[in-house]
């Protein structure tokens, strides 16, 4: 029986991730355990290969943890079968990763709509339209993923996955591609799904991004070494110059 805090979004403990066997063998994360509040937004900071990415897909439950625990809105995701996984992603979780995953032969539009469809509803026009205005892209509806810039095709994927309103939402360098301006909005996008009581969960190398969070987690060799609360973007920037020295 695992005891945890009964009210957070996300919950690790112990989690241990490894990655290949034997001499080539990467211990990718080590021993990590944290909680996430609900209604928090989060971000996870280190140096490269330092296992981001990994907790990331771990804490999802796109990845399992080989030892420890994972616990999502309360559940433990460590010992749900796929299909258990499977229905609790659809339902309680969006992703937004940095290579997009988006389908090229739909349109913006029906790359939203598709989590939805493929959890068996039907999400009307509206949803739809009202998820691309939210990331500033109503105009690009009908446009295919090859006619839209990178920063476009990053932000249909954010509207697609705020467009279930997932419990958590989990996103590798939500604005890696964008510009300065455009960064801002999704700032703004995750901080008003925050305020309406869903969990952000994201990776960034970005310290203005961090900054933006309520707490920046910094790992170090797949561990988590430190903890930031409502910092500015150069004290962030001055814990990660340290953690890559
Ligand atoms: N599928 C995999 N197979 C083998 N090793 C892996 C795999 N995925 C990650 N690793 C290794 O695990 C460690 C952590 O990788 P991870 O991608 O989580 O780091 P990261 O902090 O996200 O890095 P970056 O900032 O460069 O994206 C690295 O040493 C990496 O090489």
């Amino acid at each position: 029986m695992v005891r945890t805090t009964a009210q957070a979004a996300v919950t690790a403990l112990g989690a241990t991730k490894t990655y290949g066997s034997g001499e080539t063998a990467v211990r990718a994360l080590d021993s990590i355990s944290l909680e996430v509040p609900p209604a928090s937004w989060t971000a996870v900071m280190g140096p490269s290969g330092s296992g981001k990415s990994s907790l990331l897909h771990c804490l999802a439950g796109l990845e399992r943890v080989d030892r420890g625990r994972v616990l999502l809105a309360g559940r433990d995701i460590t010992s749900c079968s796929d299909r258990e996984l499977t229905r609790l992603r659809r339902g309680e979780i969006g992703f937004a990763f940095q290579n997009f995953n988006l389908v090229t032969s739909l349109t913006a539009a029906q790359n939203v709509a598709l989590p939805l469809r493929l959890a068996g509803l039907r999400p009307t026009r509206q949803d739809i339209h009202a998820a691309l205005d939210e990331v500033g892209l109503a105009d690009r509806a009908r446009h295919r993923p090859g006619q839209l810039s990178g920063g476009q095709q990053q932000r249909v994927a954010l509207a697609r996955a705020i467009v279930a309103r997932p419990t958590v939402l989990f996103a590798d360098e939500p604005t890696g591609a964008l510009d300065t301006a455009s960064a801002r909005s999704v700032f703004a996008l995750l901080r008003a799904m925050v305020e309406r009581g869903q969990t952000v969960v994201m990776v960034t190398h970005d310290p203005v991004a961090a900054a933006n969070a309520d707490s920046a987690l910094f790992l170090r060799d797949g561990r988590l070494v430190d903890r930031l609360d409502r910092a500015a973007a150069a004290a962030v920037a001055a814990r990660l110059a340290d953690l890559e020295r």
